[in-house]
C-alpha cells in the first residue's frame, strides 16, 4: 500500500488509523479508504451511543407538565446533588442555582418575545415603571400589542418592525433554577443567527400560535416551525418544550380541540426530527399576551381542561444537567465588544475558569489572561460549565478574535483546528457546490471538494468510492475546503467533544444537510 506523507491526529480515537494527506488523497484514496472506512462508527452507532452521551442532558425528564407535581420531590433531591458537584469543584457556596439556558424558537410573529417580554416581567426582572414605558414606545411604533415583546427585541430596528433579528438574551430566576432566554428571530431571513441561539441551548421551546390560519402558515406552509425543530436536533438539544400560545386568541378561545389539533399534528414531525415523544417533548397551553400558565395558572378558569405546570415550575422541575464540569475549560465565543478592555460572551461547555487564568484563543493561538469575569450584572471570581458569562481579557487586539474563536485553558491540548474537515451528511450534492458551514455558533463559507465514499448507514461499511453525487438519506464521507484562506476553523471530533462536533450546511434557502465530523485534518 503507498504511504501517505503526514499523521493522523494522534488524539484521534486512540486506533491506529493510518496517516491521511488530503491533498494527495485522489492518488491515495483507493488504498486508504479501504483501510479508514471499517474504523469509523457507522451512522447508527453514533446516533445511538454517541448522541446519549454527548445529549445536552444526560437525564431526561421522567415528567410530563401533567405529572410534574409527584416526581418534583425526586427532582429535589437531583438538584441538590448537581449544587453539591459544583460546589464541590469551586468551594463555592455563593451560586446556588443551577445555570438553565432555553432556546425561544419557531414560526416568525408566534409569540416568542412576548412570552420572554411577560415571564421577566411576572419573575421581577422588568419592574412596572419599565413596562409602562415600553407600553409608551410601543405606541409610538404603532405596535401597542408588542409591548412585552419589547423587553427583548432592544434594537430601533427591530421595535420598528415588530420582529427580532439579534437572538435576545435576558434571564429570571425560579426557585431552583438560574434561567438564560435565548430569544430567537422567527424570520427565514435570520436562521443564522437563530443556530447561534441553538448552539447554547440545553433546552429548546418551541412556540407556535394556536390563532386560526397562523399555526397553518408556520408548520404545515412551509414557516419556520419545521426548519427550527430540525436546527435544534441538529445542535444537539435533547429536550423540546411546546408552547401553544395565543390560545386567548378569539379565534380559539382556550379550545381544548385546538389545543389537541396542533398537540397531534407536531407530534409525527417532532419524532422524525429525534425527539422521543414521551421523554424529551412537553406540551403547555399557554398565552403570552395574558401571561396565562406562564408563572402562574390564570386566576379565572380558562383552560379546567388543563391541569399541568405552568412553564416556569416545569422549567425549574428539570433535573439538573450533566456537565462536563472536569473537562479542560472551552467556551465558544458568541460576542466581542470593548469596555474598558476586551469582552467576551458564551455559554461555557466545558470545565471552569478563575480571574487570573492564562488562555488560548483558538484557531490564532493567541495567550490571554482573564482578568474580570461577570454572570450577569455580579462580578465574580470564577466560572462554570453551563453558565452563560462574560469575560473581560488582557494582552488581546479585537481583530485576533473572530466568528468561531474558541476560548481554550492552557493546561490541557486547546482544541483542534482544521481546514478540511471530513464529515457524515445527508442531502443532494455534488464536487463543486458551495454552501454555509455553521459550527457552533460560527459560519464560514466551505466548498465540496471530493465526495470519498458513501457509507452504508446501518453498518458503517463503505459501498462505492467515488461517488458523483449524495442525495437525501445518503451518508457519505466527503472533503470539504474553506472558501477563503485562514486559520482554518475550531472543530473537534463529534465523538470528544460535541459541541464543537456537529455542524449544520445552509444555502440561502435552506438547511441542506446536518452532520458529524468523523475526523479533522489539521
Ligand atoms: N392574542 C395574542 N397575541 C399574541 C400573544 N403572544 C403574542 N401575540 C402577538 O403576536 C405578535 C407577534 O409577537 P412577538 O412576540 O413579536 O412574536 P415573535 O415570535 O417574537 O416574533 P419574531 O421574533 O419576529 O419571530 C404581536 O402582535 C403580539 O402581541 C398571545 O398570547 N395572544
Amino acid at each position: 500500500m503507498a504511504q501517505p506523507p503526514i499523521h493522523w491526529n494522534a488524539n484521534d480515537e486512540g486506533n491506529s488509523i493510518p496517516a491521511v494527506n488530503f491533498s494527495d488523497l485522489n492518488v491515495y484514496a483507493k488504498e486508504l479508504v479501504p483501510a479508514i472506512i471499517p474504523k469509523l462508527p457507522s451512522a447508527e452507532q453514533i446516533n445511538t451511543e454517541m448522541e446519549q452521551k454527548y445529549a445536552r442532558s444526560t437525564t431526561a425528564p421522567t415528567t410530563t407538565a401533567e405529572t410534574l407535581n409527584e416526581t418534583t420531590k425526586s427532582n429535589t433531591s437531583a438538584v441538590s446533588k448537581g449544587k453539591k458537584a459544583i460546589a464541590a469543584v469551586k468551594g463555592d457556596t455563593e451560586r446556588q442555582k443551577e445555570p438553565l439556558n432555553i432556546l425561544f424558537c419557531g414560526h416568525v410573529d408566534a409569540g416568542k418575545s412576548t412570552i420572554a417580554g411577560h415571564l421577566l416581567f411576572l419573575t421581577g426582572q422588568i419592574d412596572q415603571r419599565t413596562l409602562e414605558k415600553h407600553q409608551v414606545e410601543a405606541r409610538e411604533n404603532s405596535r401597542e400589542s408588542w409591548m412585552h415583546a419589547f423587553a427583548m427585541d432592544t434594537t430601533k430596528e427591530e421595535r420598528a418592525h415588530g420582529i427580532t433579528v439579534e437572538v435576545g438574551r435576558a434571564w429570571f430566576e425560579t426557585e431552583r433554577k438560574h434561567i438564560v432566554i435565548l430569544d430567537a428571530p422567527g424570520h427565514r431571513h435570520f436562521v443564522p443567527n437563530m443556530i447561534v441561539g441553538a448552539a447554547q441551548a440545553d433546552v429548546a421551546v418551541l412556540v407556535v400560535s394556536a390563532r386560526r390560519g397562523e399555526f397553518e402558515t408556520g408548520f404545515e406552509r412551509g414557516g419556520q416551525t419545521r426548519e427550527h425543530t430540525m436546527l435544534v436536533k441538529a445542535a444537539g438539544v435533547r429536550h423540546m418544550i411546546v408552547l401553544i400560545n395565543k390560545m386567548d386568541d378569539s379565534t380559539v378561545n382556550w379550545d381544548r380541540d385546538r389545543y389537541d389539533e396542533i398537540k397531534n399534528k407536531l407530534i409525527p414531525y417532532l419524532k422524525k426530527c429525534g425527539f422521543k415523544s414521551d421523554e424529551d417533548i412537553t406540551f403547555i397551553p399557554c398565552s403570552g399576551m395574558k401571561g396565562a400558565f406562564l408563572k402562574k395558572a390564570p386566576e379565572e378558569q380558562c383552560a379546567p381542561w388543563y391541569t399541568g405546570s405552568t412553564f416556569a415550575e416545569y422549567l425549574d422541575s428539570l433535573p439538573p444537567f450533566n456537565r462536563n464540569i472536569d473537562g479542560p475549560f472551552r467556551m465558544p465565543i458568541v460576542e466581542k465588544y470593548k469596555d474598558m478592555g476586551m469582552i467576551v460572551m458564551g455559554k461555557i461547555e466545558s470545565g471552569c475558569c478563575r480571574v487570573g487564568d492564562q488562555c488560548v484563543i483558538m484557531p490564532n493561538r493567541n495567550r490571554v489572561k482573564v482578568t474580570n469575569i461577570y454572570y450577569e450584572d455580579m462580578e465574580t471570581d470564577f466560572c462554570i460549565c453551563g453558565e452563560n458569562v462574560r469575560l473581560k481579557l488582557a494582552n488581546i487586539d479585537e481583530d485576533k478574535i473572530s466568528s468561531g474563536s474558541v476560548l481554550c485553558s492552557t493546561e490541557s491540548e486547546p482544541c483542534h483546528v482544521g481546514k478540511i474537515v471530513v464529515v457524515e451528511h445527508k442531502s443532494f450534492i455534488s464536487p463543486g457546490y458551495s454552501a454555509v458551514l455553521h459550527i457552533y455558533g460560527a459560519s464560514f463559507e466551505v466548498q465540496l471538494q471530493k465526495l470519498i465514499v458513501l457509507v452504508d448507514r446501518k453498518t458503517g461499511e463503505r459501498t462505492q468510492p467515488n461517488p458523483r453525487y449524495i442525495k437525501q438519506d445518503h451518508a457519505a464521507i466527503a472533503r470539504f475546503q474553506l472558501s477563503q484562506s485562514g486559520k482554518g476553523i475550531c472543530m473537534e471530533l463529534f465523538k470528544n467533544f460535541a459541541p464543537l462536533g456537529r455542524f449544520t450546511l445552509r444555502e440561502e434557502n435552506g438547511t441542506v444537510a446536518v452532520g458529524k465530523i468523523l475526523a479533522i485534518v489539521e
